[in-house]
């Protein structure tokens, strides 16, 4: 298993390079395996790299759709992650329907039930062998998906997925693939900018634990790539 690092300037540089690369794992995939598998997250920089994506050269229909996490909220909520990205760009790319996979809304037969949203994704994620790639934001304390410091999320050691309650970061009610079946992906990368999230991306990179600091637990069984901004790499 590699780490590798790529730097940009800002926010807009790591997302040109990831979308580059992104074009390329694609690709490979569906060259490979007649399809790429996606693991898609929410927040500036995972959103940011979908709305490049737009006008990029892939087989769109062969590609298919997870989310990391989301926010449990009605499914046309503005912030729903899985509403964020078909606007930036499920909505304007000829996507195969059938195999957009977004999390459970707080509306429809599980409204009011987070934990029975989350063992549905569960059970539509076990059987997947291995995602080509896992996009992944980071918060400043190390956080990646809704996977937060010292919470049951990060200590979940046999789920694939599972319910996020009291979460920091707003809204507060969520699900999220746990750290396992992020491992379960081929490819983990780590879209990372600005300056708050400095010393978590060193801590992380630097080894520190899970618990403590959860991207640290983010890697995939090919390669791990961290896409750091200038600002975010300061402590590196
Ligand atoms: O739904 C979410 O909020 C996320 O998936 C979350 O893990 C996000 O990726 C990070 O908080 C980084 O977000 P930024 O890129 O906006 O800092």
């Amino acid at each position: 298993m590699t780490t590798e690092i790529v730097r940009g300037a800002d926010q807009d540089g790591i997302v040109t390079a990831a979308a580059a690369r992104f074009t390329a794992l694609v690709a490979e995939a569906v060259a490979r395996r007649g399809r790429a598998r996606v693991v898609l997250t929410g927040g500036g920089a995972g959103i940011g790299l979908l709305a490049a994506l737009r006008g990029a050269d892939i087989d769109w229909p062969k590609v298919e759709f997870f989310w990391g996490d989301e926010r449990f909220v009605a499914a046309d909520d503005g912030d729903r992650n899985a509403l964020q990205a078909h606007e930036a760009l499920l909505a304007h790319v000829p996507v195969d329907e059938a195999l957009v996979h977004p999390m459970p809304a707080d509306d429809g037969d599980v409204a009011g039930d987070v934990d029975a949203a989350a063992r549905r994704y569960a059970e539509l994620v076990e059987p997947v062998e291995a995602f080509d790639v896992h996009l992944l934001g980071m918060g400043g304390e190390g956080h990646i998906n809704s996977i937060f410091p010292h919470s049951p999320a990060v200590a979940e050691s046999a789920a694939t997925a599972v319910a996020v309650r009291d979460c920091p970061k707003p809204p507060p009610t969520r699900i999220t693939l746990t750290l396992p079946m992020v491992r379960r992906s081929r490819e983990v990368w780590l879209l990372v900018a600005g300056e708050a999230k400095a010393q978590a991306a060193a801590a992380a990179l630097g080894g520190a634990a899970a618990a403590d600091v959860p991207a640290a637990g983010a890697s995939g069984s090919d390669r791990t790539v961290w896409f750091v901004d200038d600002a975010a790499a300061a402590a590196l």
